[in-house]
Order: C-alpha cells, then structure tokens, then sequence
C-alpha cells in the first residue's frame, strides 16, 4: 500500500510552487494553515538521500537549539517512511550570493550592516557550541525585512569538548575554507569560520573572490595566504570598521532565547486548544517541533510583524 507521505504535511500547510533547489533537496514555498503565514518547506527523499542522511540529521538537530533573529528559524520536522519535511522560516528576497551579482557589489554602507548581522549569527552560533563550517553568500537568505538570516548546518559541527577541540573534516566550499582547512590539517571550526568571514567581506564589497582558479588544486595555492594573526569574534564585534556609523558593537544576543515563551501566543494557543495557560506554556517548553512549536513560532513571528496574534477558525 503506498503510504502517503504528505498526509500530514498537507494537514497542516498549503503547498505551493518550489522556490529553490539545493543539492539533495527542493525547496517549496507553503502557507501554514492556522496562523495563514508563509513558509518554507525542505523536502528531502531519505532514499536518494543515501550518505547524506546524517548531515540532514546533523542540521535539525543544530538548528533545534539554534534561535536567533539572523538565523534562519526551524517550525516544524515531519519524517514519514520516505520523506523529512523541515518547515523553515520564509526568506522572500533570495540568496545573498544573487543579490550581490544583481548589484555588482555593495556600497559600504550596505555591506556594513549585512557583515554586522553576519558576524551576529556566528557569534551567536559559536557561543551555542557550533561552528557553522560552511558560510558563504548561497547560505545567506535576504527576509521580508531585508534581513540576512543563515542556512544549511548541515556541515556544522559541535565538537564534545567544545569549540577549541580541533575538527579533522576538511568541508565546506573551497574558495571559503581556511588555509588550515585545506592543508588537511587540525583545525578550530570557529577559526575556520571567521577565516570564511573574510572572504564573504572581500565579496560583499568587491563583487568577487580573493581567490578563486577553475583549478582547485591553483586556488589551493592561492589560499597558502600564511594567516601570521586571523582577528577573533571577540574583536570582529567592535573592530573599527564595523563601528562606523554606530555607536554599539554589534549586538550578537539571540532576541528569541528558547527560555523565553510569549505570554500572548501562550493565551492565544490555550484559548484555541482549549488547555490551561500553564499546560500550554509547558508543553511550548517542550520544542517538540511539531505542530504546537510551528504554530506559537508562526504567533510569535506574527506578533513581531504588527499582526493579529489570531489563529484562524478553520470551519
Ligand atoms: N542555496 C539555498 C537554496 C535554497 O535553500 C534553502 C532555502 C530556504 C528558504 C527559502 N525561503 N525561506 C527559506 C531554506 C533552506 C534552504 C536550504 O537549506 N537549502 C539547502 C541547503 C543545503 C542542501 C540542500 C538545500
């Protein structure tokens, strides 16, 4: 009997057209049924899937602790027989990469307050224990605010012993990745993403890479740039450049700590679901990622947005 895959999924959200493809996954823009917001859904095949199962489990298992106003937000996880659905925060204005060719590069101005959000999200990131390993214009999406918000940790890694503990898997894009990366040697993933950093600077404001050759093993050459002394997160957040026309370091704190559950959502979902305040609140605190998470998610994005912190009536 053919299970049918998307009976769930179908319960909760409206399908609609595909918005992006990236290797081993499609991507389709989605209305979530409730609250009526848009979303994003990540359908992934497990067959097809094959060795790359365990980085989509590496990705929702990061992304499951990761709440931040820069990273990319994780609703919703549904696995059926033959699918893993990952319902995702809605980026309208696309990939960053795009955006930077559409205008051939940015003004300084625009790339300061693009690099501030970045260094925003890694630094957030890092001080949850991971590192993120694969940074880079495709992975940075524009939201409906004109905010970049990071994707795909399906290469992070959040080693045991904690950040300083050295990584071994050379990963991520070439033209990226740190020198250290590519020698094959024992890197610091936190090291390695600020080496990334740089390079989504140097694109942001020239338009291209500091080193790029259709050759890999020429790029290779070109990256032995001998990193004497790479700035850390510590210094990035007030370097002076980054200051200019601030008054502030950049302020790297998540908005949305998962600790923290909004009182009008919790009244709101009660009210629907017909639970008391408190068992609402606890089963919020959960993080199941199911429809309960997806729905006081969606409220609370709602809310963030000037709307109605309303669930629809469905008849
Ligand atoms: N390079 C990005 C292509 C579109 O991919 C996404 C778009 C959204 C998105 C679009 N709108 N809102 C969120 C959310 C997640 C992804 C994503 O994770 N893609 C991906 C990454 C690694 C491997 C395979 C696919």
């Amino acid at each position: 009997m053919a299970v049918d895959d998307y009976e769930e999924l179908l319960r909760h959200y409206e399908l609609h057209e595909t918005i992006g493809t990236g290797g081993f996954a499609k991507v389709k823009l989605a209305r979530h049924r409730l609250t009526g917001e848009k979303v994003a859904i990540k359908i992934m095949d497990k067959e097809s899937l094959g060795d790359d199962l365990p980085r989509v489990k590496t990705e929702i298992d990061a992304m499951k602790n990761l709440s931040h106003q820069h990273i990319c937000r994780l609703y919703h996880v549904i696995e059926t027989p033959n699918k893993i659905f990952m319902i995702l925060e809605y980026c309208p204005g696309g990939e960053l990469f795009d955006y930077i060719i559409a205008k051939d590069r940015l003004t300084e101005d625009e790339a300061r307050i693009f690099f501030r959000q970045i260094v925003s999200a890694v630094t957030y990131i890092h001080s949850q224990g991971y590192a993120h390993r694969d940074l880079k214009p495709e992975n940075l999406l524009i939201d409906e605010d004109q905010n970049l918000k990071l994707i795909d940790f399906g290469l992070c890694a959040k080693p045991k012993g904690g950040l300083d503990y050295h990584l071994m898997t050379c990963c991520g894009s070439p033209a990226y990745a740190a020198p250290e990366l590519i020698q094959g040697k024992a890197y610091i993933g936190s090291e390695a993403d600020i080496w990334s950093m740089g390079v989504l600077m140097y694109a942001l404001i020239c338009g291209y890479l500091p080193f790029d050759d259709d050759n890999v093993m020429m790029l290779y050459k070109k990256i032995m740039v001998d990193p004497k002394k790479r700035i850390t997160v510590k210094h990035l957040l007030s370097h002076p450049w980054l200051m200019q026309g601030y008054s502030c370091p950049v302020e790297w704190h998540s908005k949305y700590p998962l600790c923290y559950i909004d009182e009008d959502c919790v009244t709101e979902l009660s009210v629907f679901f017909k639970r008391s305040k408190a068992s609402m609140s606890r089963l919020i605190s959960e993080w199941n990622y199911d429809q309960t998470t997806a729905t006081y998610l969606l409220l609370q994005s709602k809310k963030g947005h000037g709307k109605p912190v309303r669930l629809k009536r469905i008849p």
